[in-house]
């Protein structure tokens, strides 16, 4: 990381197999950002994050992100710097045969954890954060959509990210469960200095919670819209 720099991209074209979807995008996230992206269905969000967390190639232009040169990063180093990232999707991908406990360790296990004393205290700790800790040993159908979301944001936080991406991370839940989830997001960038970028087709949460916006149209990324 460059100073506050988290996520640097200048001159970036992005690509789907041969199918140009942003071209020369240039987006610089700092520490604690709060950013709103948007734009219509197929306009390249989830391909701009797909970039961020090294699942698209950057083939032509620059990009870093978390301290990874994004054009020269070898598939070996994709596992970590996704331990520097927090992916939060829409459907909350959690394992439903296992507890939230058991969830949690799964990830930590597969990033390398290993004392079993600092592993659960992660867990509380997360679980805490976002307001879960009593949920511990339920299963996920046990507990509502928010709360599984919830669980997946506490997910996100084990490897204490210096990012967050959430990809529609309200969009299965209801207006007031989605604002809570908001609301967390909100707290964990203000309170961590945690980046923030959430792709949403939601306007009503954007102008409950205002922010920087940057918006996919028409093959590019623009900075600063205003939704009225
Ligand atoms: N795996 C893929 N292979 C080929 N083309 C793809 C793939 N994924 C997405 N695309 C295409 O890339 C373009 C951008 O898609 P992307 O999913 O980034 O849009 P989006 O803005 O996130 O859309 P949505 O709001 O529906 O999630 C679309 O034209 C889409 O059809």
């Amino acid at each position: 990381m460059i100073g506050n720099s988290i996520i640097k991209l200048n001159g970036v074209d992005v690509f789907q197999q041969k199918h140009l979807v942003l071209s020369n995008v240039d987006l610089h996230i700092d520490k604690g950002d709060f950013v709103w992206l948007i734009g219509q269905t197929g306009s390249g969000k989830s391909s701009l994050l797909k970039i961020i967390y090294g699942d698209l190639a950057l083939t032509s232009g620059s990009g870093h992100a978390c301290g990874y040169d994004l054009a020269k990063l070898p598939e070996r180093d994709i596992p970590f710097l996704r331990r520097k990232l927090g992916i939060v999707f829409q459907d909350f991908q959690l394992l439903t045969d296992r507890t939230i406990e058991q969830n949690l360790h799964f990830v930590m296990h597969a990033t390398g954890w290993k004392d079993k004393n600092l592993i659960n205290e992660r867990t509380l700790d997360v679980l805490e954060k976002v307001g879960l800790r009593s949920k511990l040993k339920k299963m996920p159908h046990e507990i509502s959509g928010g709360e599984q979301q919830r669980v997946v944001i506490a997910r996100a936080l084990l490897n204490d990210p210096e990012i967050i991406l959430a990809d529609e991370p309200t969009g299965n839940l209801d207006p007031d469960t989605s604002e809570e989830i908001v609301m967390l997001l909100k707290q964990i960038s203000q309170q961590m200095g945690t980046a923030v970028i959430i792709a949403t087709h939601d306007y009503h949460i954007i102008r409950t919670f205002p922010s920087r916006i940057i918006k996919c149209e028409n093959g590019r990324v623009l900075e600063d819209v205003e939704i009225g």
